[in-house]
């Protein structure tokens, strides 16, 4: 199927994969997922450079910015210690709204959506032969729900559960534009991307090779 259509030729809809993890196909409009790779261009141009995280001591495979808050494996800072030591780049104002928008629309809880404060965004460069392990993002001091937005080449995206790194798990294919949302009892569920598609981003995207992930966290630090 890769080389006859993009993912957003066939029909996604919105679905939890177990209570708490919400995937919502196709949620960024076209214009908007362009327009998200361009501000991507340039934060490359930041103060801390795009970089492999050392994990265990091993880099890993995906390339690496932050806002609001630089992210190392266990912990957050305002510098970026183990890179260069400058401040990190601000949060985005329009990110913390798009975050908002995008807990109300996965959840329908707009309650939840209009506290949500995110205040750190992780922003993923996978080449197409970078992978993510399994991991839990417990780096966060609450349990705030964690957005996802995918760009580019879709992934092979697993979600495990909460109590290891192993089965059960179900796999999904994120598309460029795609939402998912990790909230409540999925909040700190196991999760890691097997697999980048090569080619399937959507044409005149904007990005010519791989897949960005953005992710935004309410830290609770201040
Ligand atoms: O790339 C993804 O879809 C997930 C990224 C992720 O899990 C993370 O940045 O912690
Ligand atoms: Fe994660």
């Amino acid at each position: 199927m890769d080389f006859l259509f993009d993912d957003s030729a066939l029909p996604r809809e919105p679905r939890q994969l177990r209570p708490g993890a919400w995937h919502v196909p196709g949620w960024l409009a076209p214009e908007m997922q362009s327009w998200i790779i361009k501000r991507f261009f340039e934060w490359g141009n930041g103060p801390v450079p795009p970089h492999q995280t050392l994990f265990n001591g091993h880099p890993m495979s995906v390339q690496s910015l932050c806002l609001g808050w630089h992210w190392s494996p266990s912990s957050y800072s305002r510098t970026a210690d183990d890179i260069n030591g400058a401040p990190v780049a601000p949060m985005e104002p329009w990110l913390v709204e798009l975050g908002r928008r995008a807990v109300r629309d996965a959840t329908g809880d707009p309650v939840k959506a209009q506290s949500y404060r995110p205040d750190a965004a992780i922003v993923n460069y996978y080449d197409v032969n970078a992978t993510m392990g399994m991991h839990q993002d417990a780096e966060e001091r609450i349990n705030a729900p964690v957005v996802s937005l995918s760009l580019g080449d879709s992934s092979t995206f697993r979600m495990g559960n909460t109590e290891h790194r192993n089965r059960p798990w179900q796999e999904v294919r994120l598309a460029s534009g795609d939402l998912f949302v990790f909230d409540g009892p999925a909040r700190f569920a196991y999760h890691g991307v097997t697999r980048i598609h090569p080619g399937t981003a959507p044409q005149g995207c904007g990005l010519g090779s791989g897949r960005i992930n953005i992710t935004l966290r309410q830290t609770g630090l201040s």
